[in-house]
């Protein structure tokens, strides 16, 4: 679909390309607020990108002939969106805060949402409180989240981003199956006063179920039978969660239409709540579903969601950039990157079509980034004067928390305003007032004038918010999310399901019983044959 379109950008750009972005700002005075889009306060500039009116016309066209607002509708309205999984991708629900029925099927889904809702609060509040307690009657000191992938960088994500807001015990998140995470986390911990959250949609992963049966061991032998009433779960699997010795009523469940990636705005969410209470969690979904709301009826020149995604298109498959930076100016954003690197490559990484076709294009680019501005000493070199362009995407407060360190927000926000501004000018060798001349080894003169030329002409887009709070965090999230989904929508795939995870994991489980061992492996290839080999001569010398 939409072949004809493709070619038409193709040979827009072609012939467009050589106008650089000082050049458009010169020719269009305009042009700040012709390309950005305001939702109360927050702002979409995307006039640092190459797009002019008549490419802009072109996606547009692109996003309506692959049918993306039926899609979009289709997806509110719980249909089996994930068909490779036979099931909704409802997430939004979670965050739905009118009266409005969603229907998954012909289930409507709001009263069960909310009464998980309701639960996950009751909870939370009551940890919070002290209500429910240490198996001593002490309140809980620390929250343990123990999780993988979705089931844990949402809300790790999410709690550092909100910190300014915790005022309720210590939350930890453990992930990572390499017993260093756990071990040094409970190094520090007092088992008393500690409480874990196993969070696993299937309750079958096994980073997850091993450092879950490493914290009971841990806690059982601090105080015995008792350790169960330290212990909660989330999940869809209650057989599991009971086998596992977690008590029915210490069990928040949800359901499968609700993604990993996508999971955090519900029980997923409870160590979050816990942190910041369940009005600060409300506030969050309320920023959320806000978001929701514009996505389904701005008009798509006016929508965030749409344009971020429109934008990623053009760079991806128009302009040919293979990946895209994340860089928050906001240090407490500094677990947005990976967030975003589940959510988009678990998303739109993929080759097959909703229809099992392969696709003949470029689908989700590789994410990557960091906070601002610590990326400025370590990566940015790369930005400015690398071979490859990357298209970067900042994001920033204009308030901080911090308000008697003002001097450092100024800093941060000129910071990062200079990256955007110099990757769009460059430098070109007449702005460069001085020669610099050095010697070269055998003491003759060498200009070193063409190491500071920048080429610019690098896109980037910024994101401005008032302030990091939890309905931005919200805001923020959701944003991302729909506009994974308006790319995976215009490429014609699924973006919610993930089958490339599973050849690694089941490898895995059949080369575990192989770790140590010198023989029993000869069907493997000579590479992990020779791997195996070394590991079990440095585990035995
Ligand atoms: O919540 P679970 O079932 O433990 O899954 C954890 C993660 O593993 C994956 O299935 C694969 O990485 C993710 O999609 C998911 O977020």
């Amino acid at each position: 679909m939409g072949g004809d379109i493709w070619l038409r950008l193709a040979e827009y750009y072609k012939r467009t390309k050589a106008t650089s972005l000082v050049e458009r700002f010169d020719r269009e005075p305009a042009r700040f607020e012709d390309f950005s889009i305001t939702l109360d306060d927050m702002l979409l500039d995307y006039s640092k990108t190459s797009l002019d009116e008549t490419s802009r016309e072109l996606l547009l066209e692109l996003a309506r002939t692959t049918g993306i607002e039926s899609k979009r509708d289709a997806m509110f309205k719980g249909a089996q969106v994930n068909l490779t999984e036979g099931r909704a991708a409802l997430h939004t629900a979670l965050r739905n805060r009118g009266d409005d029925p969603v229907f998954a099927g012909t289930v409507d889904v709001m009263p069960t949402v909310n009464a998980t809702l309701k639960r996950m609060a009751e909870f939370a509040e009551d940890i919070r409180s002290g209500k429910i307690s240490a198996y001593n009657g002490t309140a809980f000191t620390d929250v343990v989240n123990i999780g993988i992938g979705g089931s844990d960088l949402g809300p790790a994500m999410a709690t550092l981003a909100l910190s300014p807001y915790h005022d309720g015990p210590r939350v930890h998140f453990v992930s990572n199956v390499d017993g260093a995470e756990i071990s040094e986390l409970l190094d520090n911990l007092d088992p008393r006063r500690t409480f874990f959250i196993i969070a696993s949609k299937t309750f079958t992963t096994i980073e997850t179920m091993t450092n879950a049966a490493t914290a009971k061991r841990w806690m059982t032998a601090a105080i015995g039978e008792s350790a169960t009433e330290h212990f909660a779960a989330v999940s869809t699997a209650f057989e599991k969660t009971a086998d596992f010795g977690i008590s029915p009523d210490r069990v928040i469940g949800f359901e499968d239409w609700v993604g990993g990636r996508y999971s955090v705005w519900g029980p997923i969410g409870l160590s979050l709540m816990i942190a910041i209470g369940s009005q600060r969690f409300s506030e969050f979904l309320e920023g959320g579903n806000e978001m929701d709301q514009h996505f389904r009826t701005a008009p798509l020149r006016d929508n965030m969601p749409v344009m971020l995604g429109l934008i990623g298109i053009w760079h991806n498959n128009i302009c040919g950039y293979e990946s895209r930076a994340i860089l928050p100016y906001d240090q407490r954003l500094a677990r947005l990157p990976a967030y975003l690197q589940q959510l988009d490559m678990e998303s739109n990484g993929k080759s097959g079509k909703v229809d099992g076709e392969h696709v003949n294009q470029h689908t989700g680019p590789i994410v990557w980034g960091e906070p601002g501005t610590n990326g400025q000493h370590a990566f940015y070199q790369f930005l400015h004067q690398g071979s490859r362009i990357v298209p970067c995407e900042f994001l920033v407060a204009a308030q901080s928390h911090e308000e008697k360190l003002q001097q450092h927000h100024h800093l941060l926000l000129a910071s990062c305003l200079a990256q955007s501004e110099a990757l769009m000018r460059g430098r070109c060798p007449d702005d460069i007032p001085e020669k610099l001349i050095v010697k070269g080894p055998s003491n003759e003169e060498l200009d070193l004038t063409a190491h500071k030329v920048f080429p610019g002409n690098r896109p980037s887009t910024t994101l401005i918010y008032r302030k990091l709070t939890p309905r931005t965090l919200g805001r923020i999230i959701a944003l991302y999310e729909h506009r994974v989904f308006v790319e995976g929508a215009i490429w014609g795939i699924n973006s919610f399901d993930q089958w490339g995870v599973e050849l690694g994991k089941e490898l895995a489980a059949t080369l575990l019983p192989l770790i140590g061992k010198e023989t029993g492996f000869e069907d493997k290839d000579s590479s992990t044959q020779g791997l195996l080999k070394t590991i079990a001569r440095l585990r035995r010398d």
